[in-house]
């Protein structure tokens, strides 16, 4: 059915018997069983069959099964002696689908479909004997069949009702392949369906294949279109993940199987095959919770204007820029974002259904009851609908001309290097945000990745260091911003030098760089106020930042300007130095 959802156990960490309990807890109905992984068992087949059944889960695949086809007889001898104690072992196991994976063995003789075919015929007489199907997938780098198109050809010639085809999505999409071809394959001779994703890479594609495959909706391939195919070709197989990737084979099994889970369960929306409650729009950013001292909010023409009946936080507006100080929350660090729902809980509906954590409530009688679920690092996402939760706050009665912030443009939220996957498509999916292209740059202290998520009302960036960062770097975990817009970046930038506000300098190098690359009639006014630009076909940008105002949390206040996409990701490794020197002249 293809309702039915399976996982691949090379996707997940651990041992056997710890990545067969994360994909059951997850909610998976079947496995493929990679066979190094049970190779490394100490659990016998049949132990390991009950130990799937007990969980709950059906064994739906056993693989690899490699270098079996287009051989010389002797090759050919030994190849069945192989299958046939494999097919013995599958039948302990209870599992009755095999992948035989397309030949990149220096045996095979040459590029000979009718000998291929043959050989395959043969061994699905045998796998047949048994009950056992052979599903012969293509991999993108086999020595001769390395086409989806090219393994069907020979899986129709060799025409034996144990063999079918197993499409794989990356090794078909990765070649580019017009994936369209997949609706004129019978339905029933598609045996097996594994769906992995990927960002899209110019390298080698074994090596693409093996470390970089990611889960649905966290890449760049169409899974949604690729999977629509196969279902229109009458596939009644699972959905089964199959995802190589360095990441994952590392994290923590539990919530890895989790967003493999979530992926899976999008990519059935998107195909029609599930009902989600539907992304209500989002209108924009209520809040920004963080612990910062007033002060600095003062110094950036912000007003307390309220303060919380029962908690410890006050309330601090300029324009529609609104920030929770939580006195209570961990110096530096962005702890909670509201945005604004047309339906706080149909959105709060559809993240549970996407599996993100809903937070328990916590209000006193006659305070807002919002709706919050915690985002994979942590941050926890509330979601206002109109301006009621503002009711909480005991006005201060203060007002204030402000500095001509209009309200907050994005919020940058650092994650964890092994949490970037997984925090782009809890954005995409749950919250209906649309991911913008990966950006990678060189910044002073390793490469950080940073990808932007959302529309023109609601826009974060999730940005990474690529590899854990050294301890001798400062901020670590690195620094997270609140983004704030304006009209007019300059007029902005010298009202809060003139109250004192800890602007961030920036170095003369950079604006002779900005001078040979851009004849602006603004320059030296950039230069003077330490307003960073960028441009590009979507239009210009101004903007600047304040040095870091807490262990972990720094400002920056943006122009857009012609409807300006982007969130100047150029400058980014000008501002990280920048800040690393404050730090050490500081220290
Ligand atoms: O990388 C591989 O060898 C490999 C093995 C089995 C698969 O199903 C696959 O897609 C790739
Ligand atoms: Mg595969």
């Amino acid at each position: 059915m293809s309702g039915d959802t399976a996982i691949a156990t090379v996707c997940l960490s651990g041992t056997l018997e710890d990545k067969l309990g994360a994909a059951a807890a997850a909610g998976f109905g079947g496995v493929e069983i990679f066979e190094n992984d049970l190779i490394a068992s100490r659990r016998s087949p049949s132990e390991i069959r009950r130990l799937c059944a007990d969980l709950g889960l059906t064994i739906d695949l056993y693989q690899p099964f490699r270098d079996f086809e287009a051989v010389p007889p002797d090759v050919l001898r030994a190849n069945l002696r192989r299958a046939r104690r494999k097919f013995d072992l599958m039948a302990e196991l209870g599992a009755d689908t095999v992948l035989v994976c397309s030949s990149v063995s220096p045996d095979a003789v040459d590029d000979d479909d009718d000998l291929a075919a043959e050989q395959l015929r043969e061994l699905a007489e045998l796998a047949g004997e048994r009950g056992i199907r052979v599903a012969y997938e293509a991999l993108a780098w086999g020595r001769f069949v390395n086409t989806y198109e090219h393994a069907w050809r020979i899986v129709r010639r060799a025409d034996h009702p144990a063999l079918g085809v197993c499409l794989d999505s990356f090794h078909i999409l990765s070649r580019r392949s017009d994936p369209r071809a997949i609706r004129t394959i019978p339905g029933e001779k598609i045996f097996f369906l594994q769906l992995a994703d990927a960002p899209l890479l110019d390298m080698d594609v074994l090596h693409w294949s093996r470390h970089h495959r990611l889960f649905p909706g966290q890449g760049a391939f169409d899974l949604a279109a690729f999977t629509g195919h196969v279902l229109a070709a009458g596939y009644q197989g699972p959905l089964s993940l199959e995802v190589f990737n360095d990441v994952f084979r590392q994290a923590d099994p539990g919530p890895a199987a989790v967003d493999a889970m979530r992926s899976l369960l999008a990519l059935r929306e998107s195909v029609g095959t599930l009902d989600v409650p539907a992304a209500p729009r989002l209108d924009g950013h209520a809040f920004a919770e963080l612990g910062v001292s007033g002060a600095v909010l003062a110094d950036l023409g912000f007003t307390h204007i309220g303060t919380h009946r029962s908690k410890p936080v006050q309330l601090w507006q300029q324009g529609a820029a609104r920030l929770l100080v939580n006195s209570a929350a961990e110096e530096g660090s962005i702890s909670a974002l509201g945005l604004v729902s047309a339906d706080p809980r149909g959105s709060a509906r559809r993240a549970e259904a996407l599996l993100a954590p809903v937070l328990p409530r916590e209000h006193c009688p006659g305070e807002a009851d919002l709706a919050a679920v915690a985002a994979p690092d942590g941050t926890e996402i509330f979601f206002c609908g109109n301006d009621e939760w503002l009711r909480d706050f005991v006005p201060s009665g203060a007002s204030s001309a402000g500095s001509g912030i209009t309200g907050i443009d994005h919020v940058a939220l650092t994650q964890p290097f092994d949490h970037f996957d997984e925090a782009t498509l809890f954005y995409r999916s749950v919250l209906g945000l649309s991911p913008e292209a990966v950006a990678e740059f060189a910044a002073p202290f390793g490469l950080v990745r940073s990808r932007a998520v959302g529309d023109q009302d609601v826009r974060l960036t999730l940005d990474s260091a690529l590899v854990r960062r050294g301890e001798w770097a400062p901020g670590v975990p690195s620094p997270q911003h609140v983004a704030f817009a304006c009209e007019d970046a300059l007029a902005v930038a010298r009202t809060l030098r003139e109250n004192g506000a800890p602007l961030l300098e920036i170095p003369g190098n950079y604006y002779d760089d900005l001078d040979a690359r851009f004849d602006l009639p603004f320059a030296a006014e950039l230069r003077e106020n330490s307003v960073l630009y960028d441009r590009d076909p979507s239009g210009e940008f101004l903007h600047f930042f304040t040095e870091l105002v807490g262990s972990r949390v720094f400002f920056e206040v943006v122009q857009r300007i012609g409807g300006y996409r982007g969130c100047g990701v150029v400058n980014t490794p000008v501002y990280m130095t920048a800040h690393r020197e404050r730090r050490l002249s500081l220290a």
